[in-house]
């Protein structure tokens, strides 16, 4: 069976403080975002990973992908399979490109070899691999809280306008950019703000990562200066980074980025390219 485990940006994320477990307790909200990659599993007489596709950094047998598998097969009875990851979410991106392949292989298993996991169940499994992962089992808008894996519904509903998501040529590793990051305590404003037009978020939605990783790599910045300066209603850099999206009104075709970066653009529900 195949899967296209999507991607996610962060809208809005503030880190408020470092817990015991050296994790960080935060509030963002997740949102999916219509960028893929492709999963396929099939049974065969020894386990296998086989990527495709974009690089991948590390050892093979250190991928996501295969953690998810063998949580699986110490509790299941599950047959070696060949693993197909075929990578084309940006990697070290802000994305959680990795954490969404986890999860949507551990749907993916459950539903191939009939395990019967309930929702719970997975999101469990989920928490266990990263603590971007149990977003993807539901999959849908919301407020998280805690590490990223407590979540209240939200009704985030982005479907009718364009999205452009750009990838500078930098990858930003996660740890490093809560290692820089300056704690901010006073939370409980993202909910109200996000509730507000798309067109009011710019002061009021903010990314605790962007002061530390815009210090580090202004040209990340310079990529949300110019989608605002080219239109967009609200701009912000996913996650710790180092992609950058903007949300606009109408189709955009962006001028003036460096040409090692990459774009992707992601058009409303009501019109989409083919
Ligand atoms: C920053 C966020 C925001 O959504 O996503 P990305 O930008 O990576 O996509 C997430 O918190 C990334 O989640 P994830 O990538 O699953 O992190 P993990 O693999 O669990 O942890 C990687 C490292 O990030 C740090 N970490 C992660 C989550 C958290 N709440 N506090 C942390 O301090 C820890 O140093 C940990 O060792
Ligand atoms: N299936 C996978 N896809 C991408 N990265 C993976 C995967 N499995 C493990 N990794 C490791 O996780 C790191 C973070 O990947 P990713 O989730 O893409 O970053 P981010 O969360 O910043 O978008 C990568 O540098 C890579 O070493």
């Amino acid at each position: 069976m195949v899967s296209f485990a999507n991607a996610k940006i962060n809208i809005g994320l503030q880190v408020l403080r470092r817990r015991e477990d050296g994790y960080h307790d935060l509030e963002t909200v997740f949102y999916p975002l219509r960028v893929y990659d492709v999963l396929e599993v099939v049974a065969a007489s020894e386990t296998r990973f086989i990527p495709s596709g974009l690089p991948i950094p590390g050892e093979g047998n250190d991928n996501l992908c295969l953690k998810a598998y063998e949580l699986l097969r110490q509790a299941h009875n599950l047959p070696p399979v060949h693993i197909y990851l075929h990578k084309s979410i940006p990697i070290g991106a802000g994305l959680g490109g990795g954490s969404a392949d986890a999860a949507f292989l551990l749907k993916l298993i459950n539903q191939q070899f009939a395990l019967g996991l309930s929702e719970p169940e997975l999101i469990a499994y989920a928490r266990r691999l990263g603590a971007d992962c149990a977003f993807f089992i539901r999959n849908r808008p919301v407020f998280a809280t805690g590490i990223g894996d407590v979540f209240q519904d939200v009704a985030l509903d982005l479907s009718s306008y364009h999205l452009v998501l750009v990838k500078p040529d930098i990858h930003v590793a996660t740890a490093e950019a809560y290692a820089t990051v300056m704690p901010n305590p006073v939370g409980g404003q993202l909910q109200a703000a996000i509730a507000r037009p798309v067109s009011a978020w710019r002061d009021a939605v903010v990314n605790d990562f962007e002061v530390g990783i815009f210090e580090k790599y202004p040209e990340i910045a310079r990529v949300k200066a110019l989608l605002y300066e080219q239109g967009a209603l609200f701009a912000a850099m996913s996650g710790s980074g180092s992609s950058v999206y903007g949300v606009f009104n109408e189709q955009v075709e962006l001028a003036g980025l460096d040409p090692g970066y990459k774009v992707f653009y992601i058009d409303n529900e009501q019109n989409l390219r083919w």
